[in-house]
């Protein structure tokens, strides 16, 4: 049966400056469907929905919402008209509680006499969390106590709040764990089931076969085509995506081994939260996978490992000379490189340009004659991760928060991949990325490996882990529960048991 149209874009376009993000868009959100938007980094997806939930003003084209002209002014404009958005970035402040956060620039409605019900407050914004379906945070907790994936969940019970028809997600799943992603598409099919809309951005294209019913493929700011679900496989929207047949599974095949030499160990390390008695060794030309579910400590034993967090008791040693890391700073002067999953917090300089951003792991090699940087090679040694990771900027000189999301974190993985270094933790390096830009970094991935550096993936996604490491250690509440070896018969099934 046709679905009631909830929204229809028409002709939509918008530039910043010369880059011309969307051309001539038509996009329809039905009532009761989840549509889902799918295409390369920088295609335009991100700014399409910005324009519908009023954060850009088109710069052409026109919208209708439930048959009335539809211009929001802004993000509060739209949310009051019932479209709201979980924004790609991080959208929460970390000094205010959660529930302050939540009912952020609403807190009139909490007031009595000068003063602000800040009890009431809570108990409100508890009474969403629940019924959102989160556990484990507490409306009075300071976001700063929380880690990257429950802040995520704090933005869904923001967007979630005003109750809104159409209900915009843009690329908030690969921030999620397995159990969190469960918590927002059960919310996404009560929403559905009762007549509202839901718009999803995703990287996982399986992801968006199981849960979409439309699938609207973008690219270079044009649509391509809306396909229903039935109509669709994975491999026709890849395809569709970067404009030529992809090949399925682009993970390394060999099964070759590593080396003896041990690059980096930790010995019965314990820190203050998380991590309890934990020991590893890993070794030269090796990619040693962490997986487990998001809270069973593998971002903080990452963080641990680089001296980012500090170690209670036990000791982690890199290098020949098996030198004890104490702080980020001694970890660096061992050659070792660390890529946070909180990209926007901790990886880049977000007011930066791309240029700054890479070449600020290279002052080391790129200086001349006593301390004077040689431009040249500075320029070389930028230019060269642009260029390889085809970083969608207009020039080096643009400032990386006006990047896309996955340009972003191509601009993360440049700056370590320029630099030279013998062991490298990455948590989540592929976070955001498009298919095609995947398949680049795993093959750089396995080159390093070839190479001879060490790598730690610390990963939430099986299949990637699976298909990259060399060895496999699942943890579960701070501590290692099993090891894998690398193997061609390994399942996900057989891994998701240690994990739960
Ligand atoms: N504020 C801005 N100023 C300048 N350029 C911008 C701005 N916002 C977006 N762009 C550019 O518009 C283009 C489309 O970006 P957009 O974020 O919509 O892509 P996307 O499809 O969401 O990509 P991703 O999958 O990487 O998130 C990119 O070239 C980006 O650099």
């Amino acid at each position: 049966m046709e679905q009631k149209i909830l929204l229809e874009c028409h002709k939509i376009s918008k530039d910043f400056g010369i880059t011309k993000a969307l051309k001539e868009v038509d996009f329809n959100v039905p009532a009761g469907r989840v549509c889902g938007l799918v295409g390369e980094n920088g295609s335009g997806k991100s700014t399409l929905v910005a324009v519908i939930s009023g954060i850009y003003q088109a710069t052409s084209g026109a919208m209708e919402y439930k048959g009335a002209p539809w211009k929001p002014r802004d993000v509060m404009d739209s949310q009051r008209g019932g479209i709201s958005i979980i924004v790609q970035e991080a959208g929460t402040i970390g000094t205010l509680t959660v529930a302050e956060n939540i009912f952020l620039g609403q807190e009139g409605q909490f007031r009595k006499g000068f003063m602000i019900d800040y009890r009431k407050m809570n108990a409100e914004a508890q009474k969403l969390i629940d019924e959102v379906g989160i556990e484990g945070i507490r409306s009075n907790m300071r976001i700063m106590q929380l880690n990257l994936q429950q802040r995520k969940m704090i933005e869904i019970v923001k967007a979630y709040q005003y109750h809104p028809d159409i209900l915009i997600v843009d690329e908030t799943t690969n921030a999620l764990s397995h159990r969190e992603r469960q918590v927002l598409f059960d919310l996404i099919k009560r929403l559905t089931a009762e007549g509202r809309a839901v718009i999803i951005i995703s990287h996982d294209i399986e992801e968006v076969m199981e849960y979409c019913d439309l699938i609207t493929v973008l690219k270079d700011g044009e649509m391509v085509t809306t396909l229903k679900k039935e109509d669709a496989t994975p491999r026709h929207i890849k395809e569709l995506m970067v404009g030529r047949d992809v090949e399925e599974g682009f993970y390394r095949t060999d099964m070759d081994g590593y080396q003896e030499k041990v690059a980096l160990k930790a010995d019965n390390i314990t820190t203050m939260q998380e991590i309890m008695n934990l020991s590893l060794e890993l070794h030269a030309g090796e990619i040693l996978g962490i997986g487990g579910l998001s809270d069973c400590g593998m971002h903080t034993l990452g963080k641990a490992l680089f001296g980012e967090e500090p170690v209670l008791a036990g000791s982690v040693t890199a290098g020949i000379e098996q030198t004890k890391i104490t702080d980020a700073e001694t970890a660096v002067k061992n050659r070792m490189a660390y890529m946070s999953k909180d990209r926007d917090e901790e990886s880049i300089a977000l007011s930066a340009p791309v240029f700054e951003n890479i070449a600020s792991t290279g002052y080391e090699v790129n200086r001349g004659f006593g301390f004077l940087i040689s431009r040249a090679r500075e320029k070389k040694y930028v230019d060269t991760q642009v260029k390889g990771l085809k970083i969608r900027c207009y020039s080096s000189s643009q400032q990386v928060s006006t990047l896309s999301g996955g340009n972003k974190q191509k601009v993360v993985f440049g700056k370590w991949m320029a630099k030279d270094f013998d062991i490298i933790i990455m948590d989540c390096p592929t976070r955001g990325v498009d298919i095609g830009v995947k398949a680049e970094m795993y093959n750089l991935m396995y080159e390093l490996k070839r190479a001879g550096k060490a790598i730690l993936l610390i990963c939430e996604e099986l299949p990637e882990l699976i298909g990259m490491s060399d060895r496999i250690l699942i943890m579960k509440q701070g501590a290692i529960t099993k090891e894998f070896l690398r193997s061609k018969d390994l399942s996900e099934k057989e891994i998701i048991d240690y994990m739960i």
